[in-house]
């Protein structure tokens, strides 16, 4: 059994701490572990930091807090160490914070890779909170708010009691074409319930055919795309569709190549894929140049068996991906 673990993300100030705390009041959270740090280079206000270990009141909600200025494998390594030696409650789930300028990449690839992590935990969502009020202007100047929007599988908008209903709409609108895939959530002081975010639909690939194309949203990608031409500074969600089955060698070539030479700018790639003489599909999913597992399924999970991939890139046009996916089902038919 893994341990499912949240990450909440979500540029400076935009309510990260708020919805933590709202979420270890909750009864449902007690069995938790959770840790807040950062994950990056970039310095960061520690009084901030520590007055929001603080604020997670830990002591009150039962749950275990550890503070982390290292590493997160050796931080949930250790963690499962003191577990196992009585030191510390048994937990079950998990809550991570990362600072406002984090690059979820990086911790949802040491999820991917890290057997230490892979093996143990399950990285269930990536939990980006966006400022109503604010949050606009930060997708415009940075970089990182728009790469926490992207990798996001759960987007809270949060503080929107302060914003107009227009600007939310708009924002939310705005959210959908950098990450249609991605449930939207609008949260008023971080009052959102675990379940929310525990029990979404993975964000990984699991075996179970039925969840897949919720995890996929291929149809939200799709609308997305046909609604044309939104630029976000770069940054295009779309999908593209094959209606023939491709060999599992030239598949496993062409993800080569593509997370090799253009893997920083696939912030994220999603996908069901019909095999060649195969009854049953492949899914694939990658962040940046990390590929995680391609799982085969046991069926389809529908009766629609055509090839969907979705793709939220960065500087990459739909139609250098859509020309290198031709050749890749040229060449299963050669
Ligand atoms: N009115 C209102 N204020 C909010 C809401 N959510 C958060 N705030 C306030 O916004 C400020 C920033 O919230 P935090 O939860 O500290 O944000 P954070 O993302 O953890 O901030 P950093 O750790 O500095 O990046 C605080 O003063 C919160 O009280 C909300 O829904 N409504």
């Amino acid at each position: 059994m893994t341990i499912p673990v949240i990450l909440i993300t979500g540029f400076l100030g935009s309510g990260k701490t708020t919805l933590l705390n709202h979420l270890l009041r909750d009864p449902e959270m007690a069995d938790s572990a959770v840790i807040i740090n950062e994950f990056g280079d970039v310095a960061i206000d520690h009084l901030l930091v520590e007055s929001a270990i603080e604020n997670t009141v830990v002591l009150q909600s039962g749950c275990i807090c550890c503070t982390v200025r290292g590493d997160l494998v050796d931080t949930l390594d250790d963690l499962c160490a003191k577990v196992a030696r009585g030191e510390l409650p048994a937990f079950s789930r998990v809550a991570i914070e990362t600072t406002g300028l984090a690059d979820p990449a990086a911790l949802v690839r040491a999820f991917l890779t890290e057997p230490i992590l892979a093996e143990r935990f399950d990285l269930h969502a990536v939990v980006a909170t966006v400022d109503a009020v604010n949050g606009a202007g930060q997708l415009d100047s940075f970089e990182e708010a728009r790469h926490q929007a992207a990798l996001a599988d759960i987007l809270v908008l949060t503080k929107s009691d302060l914003a107009a209903p227009a600007a939310i709409a708009d924002l939310a609108a705005r959210l959908k074409t950098i990450n249609p895939g991605a449930s939207l959530v609008p949260v008023v002081q971080g009052q959102i319930a675990p379940a929310a975010l525990f029990a979404q639909v993975p964000a990984h690939p699991s075996r179970r055919s039925g969840d897949t194309l919720a995890w996929l949203n291929s149809e939200a990608f799709a609308a997305s795309d046909s609604a044309g031409s939104h630029h976000d500074d770069g940054i295009r969600a779309f999908a593209v569709t094959l209606d023939r089955p491709v060999t599992r060698d030239a598949l496993r070539g062409w993800l080569r190549s593509i997370l090799s030479l253009r893997g920083v700018d696939l912030l994220r790639m999603k996908g069901i894929v019909a095999l060649r003489g195969e009854a049953a599909p492949m899914v694939v999913h990658a962040v940046q140049q990390v590929m995680h597992p391609p799982v085969q399924l046991p069926a389809w999970p529908s009766d629609d068996h055509t090839t969907r991939l979705v793709f939220i890139t960065r500087n990459m046009e739909p139609e250098a991906l859509r020309g290198s996916l031709e050749v890749l089902v040229a060449r299963a038919a050669a």
